[in-house]
C-alpha cells in the first residue's frame, strides 16, 4: 500500500511535541501570497522527509520521520516538533543539515530565523558535552568565586614571540589567570605555534611559581582539523591545561573531533566564536547566537563567548539569557563557563557583574594593554575593578588606594566604545 507525502502532512495545529521530539522555533516572514500555515509547513517538511512535489511512496518501505510545524504564533513566531529518530546519534553535522539546512535558502519564506531548540534527552545523549565548564575556575584555575581574568595580547597579530611570551609574563604578574590567543593568531612564521607555545608555557609555570596562583594559557589550535589535534597534543605535552579553536569557522565535526582527543589529554577548550555574526546578527534571519551557543555546549566546549550584555564593541544578542542557558541543567550535560569579550576594560566591570554575575570569564585585550602604565597596570587594574565590585565598594572609592585602577578609570571612565 502506498502513502501520500505532501506539505498538508506537515501541519498540525492539534499536534502536542512529545518528550522525545527536538522542538525548534523559528522566525519567519512568508513571501508573497503565501499565509504563515502554508509557509510553516513547507520549513517543516524540507527540513525532515519532504520536498516540493507530492510523493507516493510504499508503506512497507518508508519510516516516516516527518516534523511537524504546530504552533504558530502571532509574532511570525512557529515551532516545528522533529522525531529523535529523523538524528543520527551525536552528528551535529546532520542535525543542523535538516534543522539550519536547505529551509534558510527556500523561495516559500522571504527570511527565517531559527531563534531556539529544545532538545530532548535522546539527543543530547548523543553528544559528550564539556569536560569542565564552570568547574574550570576552582579546578583548572586559582579563581574561586570571582570570575576568571583573560587577556589576549595585542596587536591581535604580528608581535614577535619574545614580546608575546613579555607580554605574558605581565599580564600574569598584574592577576590575570589566562593568556589567550587571538582568534587569527595561529602558526605564522613572525610567531611560530611551537615556540610560542613552548616559551608561554614554561613561563606560565614561573609565574604560577612565582605569583602562587596557576597561571594558564588558551591556545589557539586552530587549523585543519589532523593538524589541529596534533597542536593539541603539543599543548599537552608542554604542561598547557587549555585549548582554544574558532568553533564556527572551524566547523561542528572539527569540534567534536577535538573535544574527543581533549578527553585522553584532560584539557579544556576555550571556543571562540569569530564568525558567527553572519549567522546571529541581523534578527530576521539565520541562525540565534543563543542556538550556537546550544550547538556549542553538546559538543562539547568548555568556554565560549556570549557577548558582553551591549558593555563591549561588539553587537549582543540577549547575553544573560545565553548565559543561563549554558548554566541550565540539560540532563547529564556539564554546563559552560561564558566569556565575556570584546572593548571591555576596568570602568565597566561593575556594571558586567551586575549584568551577568560572577560566573563568567572577562576576557581584555585593549582594556589591558592599552593602560597607560603598561600591560602589568593594566592587568592589575582589571584585578583590582573585580575586587571592589566583589566587595561591593564603588570602582571610584576603590581606586582611592589603588593607582593601576584611578589610572584606568581617568582614561576610560565608564565608557562602552566602538
Ligand atoms: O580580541 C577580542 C577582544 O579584544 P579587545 O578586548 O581588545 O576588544 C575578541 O576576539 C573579541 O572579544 C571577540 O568578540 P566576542 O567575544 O563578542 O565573540
Ligand atoms: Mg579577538
Amino acid at each position: 500500500m502506498t502513502t501520500g507525502i505532501e506539505y498538508d502532512d506537515f501541519l498540525d495545529l492539534e499536534y502536542e511535541p512529545r518528550d522525545d521530539d527536538l522542538v525548534c522555533e523559528f522566525t519567519i516572514d512568508p513571501a508573497d501570497g503565501m499565509t504563515m500555515e502554508a509557509a510553516a509547513s513547507r520549513v517543516a517538511s524540507e527540513s525532515s522527509n519532504g520536498t516540493w512535489a507530492a510523493l507516493a511512496v510504499d508503506e512497507d518501505e518508508l519510516t516516516d520521520l516527518g516534523a511537524t510545524a504546530y504552533m504558530i504564533g502571532n509574532d511570525d513566531r512557529i515551532s516545528v516538533a522533529y522525531p529523535a529518530a529523523l538524528f543520527e546519534a551525536g552528528s551535529m553535522a546532520q542535525i543542523l543539515s535538516c534543522i539550519a539546512g536547505n529551509i534558510m535558502g527556500m523561495k516559500a519564506v522571504d527570511s527565517i530565523r531559527l531563534e531556539d531548540c529544545y532538545w530532548p534527552e535522546t539527543v543530547v545523549d548523543g553528544f559528550p558535552g564539556p569536560q569542565f565548564g564552570t568547574s574550570v575556575a576552582s579546578e583548572k584555575l586559582d579563581a574561586g568565586d570571582r570570575p576568571v581574568l583573560a587577556t589576549v595580547p595585542k596587536p591581535k597579530v604580528g608581535l614577535s614571540t619574545d614580546a608575546h611570551v613579555q607580554i605574558a609574563e605581565d599580564a600574569w604578574r598584574g592577576g590575570v589567570d589566562l593568556l589567550k590567543d587571538d582568534e587569527n593568531l595561529t602558526d605564522q612564521p613572525f610567531n611560530p605555534f611551537e615556540e610560542r607555545v613552548s616559551r608561554s608555557l614554561a613561563k606560565a609555570e614561573e609565574l604560577t611559581e612565582e605569583t602562587g596562583e596557576k597561571k594558564d594559557y588558551l591556545v589557539n589550535v586552530t587549523a585543519e582539523t589532523e593538524e589541529m589535534i596534533r597542536r593539541a597534543e603539543f599543548v599537552h605535552e608542554h604542561g598547557g591545561g587549555f585549548v582554544m579553536v574558532d568553533v564556527v569557522t572551524c566547523g561542528w565535526s572539527a569540534v567534536q573531533t577535538l573535544r574527543e582527543h581533549c578527553e585522553d589529554m584532560d584539557l579544556a577548550i576555550h571556543a571562540h566564536r569569530a564568525m558567527h555574526a553572519a549567522f546571529d546578527r541581523m534578527d530576521h534571519h539565520g541562525v540565534s547566537m543563543r542556538v550556537i551557543a546550544q550547538v556549542a555546549r553538546l559538543c562539547g566546549v568548555d568556554h565560549i563567548h556570549t557577548g558582553t550584555a551591549g558593555l563591549g564593541k561588539l553587537a549582543n544578542e540577549d547575553t544573560p539569557g545565553i548565559n543561563a542557558w549554558l548554566k541550565s541543567d540539560l540532563y547529564d550535560c556539564t554546563d559552560v563557563l561564558p566569556v565575556a569579550s570584546g572593548g571591555l576594560h576596568p570602568g565597566v566591570t561593575d556594571a558586567l557583574i551586575d549584568a551577568l554575575g560572577t560566573d563568567i570569564a572577562i576576557q581584555a585585550g585593549g582594556g589591558i594593554h592599552g593602560h597607560p602604565d603598561g600591560t602589568e597596570a593594566g592587568a592589575r587594574a582589571l584585578r583590582q575593578s573585580v575586587e571592589a565590585t566583589m566587595q561591593d565598594v564603588p570602582l571610584a572609592e576603590y581606586a582611592e588606594d589603588h593607582a593601576e585602577l584611578a589610572t584606568a578609570l581617568e582614561k576610560w571612565g565608564a565608557e562602552t566604545p566602538r
